[in-house]
């Protein structure tokens, strides 16, 4: 049963269709995996999703409920929650101060100290001399105060060494496995495809790929001609 129901979306920009009738599934309690090669639409059809900028055509529906017509405010609130890809943390404020203010009433900053414990022993210091991945966390943390339903991911590693990308990954999988619905977009294809339930692939702003993780793990050609969208293999 899908949390996040992706219908037949298409989105454009500047009046050029980018994304043509995305249709994308993501179930409570799974990771799911949005592949493709640079350009091909992904963050556009997150940004479409979370309501950074409207949808063309085509309906989204959040535990049921149909969204694609609400402001993004709206859909926040209803429990979508979007990591930005270039999203960054107030510098100057702590760690602390910088999940505090994304707090709503009722909102606790520990459960996110308990998921990201290194940022617990930075809990005082200015955010801007966090290391890059800490800083990602604390993105990440400040999506997670407000207990969404769906977390938006895009391209979280961006920059980052990979063994602090892992760590990333594994935070967003334990996160997953307490119930909440992750759309992960990301450029570290294996590991994405290894923490993955399920994996769409989007080429030249179509789906060209929905299916099982495994069916692409190990198989580079399939999934190079799959970024390419040469979809005839
Ligand atoms: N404001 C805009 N006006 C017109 N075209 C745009 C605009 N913003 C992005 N595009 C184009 O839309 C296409 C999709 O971009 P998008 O960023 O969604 O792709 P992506 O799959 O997320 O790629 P990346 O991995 O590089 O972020 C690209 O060809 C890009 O040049």
């Amino acid at each position: 049963m899908s949390v996040l129901s992706i219908e037949d979306v298409s989105v454009e920009r500047s009046g050029l269709p980018i994304v043509r009738g995305a249709t994308v599934s993501v179930a409570a309690g799974e990771v799911t995996v949005l592949l493709g090669a640079n350009g091909a639409g992904k963050t556009t059809l997150l940004e479409g999703v979370s309501g950074a900028i409207p949808i063309a055509s085509g309906a989204i529906r959040l535990g049921g409920t149909r969204i694609e017509k609400l402001r993004a405010w709206r859909r926040a609130r209803a429990g979508l929650a979007h990591v930005e890809q270039d999203r960054t943390v107030f510098r100057d404020l702590s760690t602390e101060d910088n999940l505090r203010a994304a707090c709503r009433e009722g909102d606790t900053i520990d459960e996110v100290l308990d998921l990201f414990p290194e940022l617990r022993k930075q809990i005082s210091a200015p955010a801007g001399l966090l290391s890059g991945g800490e800083q990602q966390m604390l993105v990440v943390g400040r999506a997670l105060l407000g207990r969404p339903k769906v977390l938006l991911v895009d391209e979280m590693s961006l920059g980052l060494a990979p063994i602090v990308v892992e760590r990333l990954a594994r935070a967003v999988r334990h996160l997953a496995d307490t119930g909440v619905g992750v759309l992960l977009v990301e450029q570290f294809a294996t590991l994405a495809l290894r923490i993955a339930n399920r994996a769409y692939v989007m080429a030249r702003g179509e789906m060209v790929y929905a299916g099982a993780p495994r069916a692409l793990l190990g198989d580079e050609a399939l999934l190079r001609a799959l970024y390419l969208g040469d979809t005839h293999r």
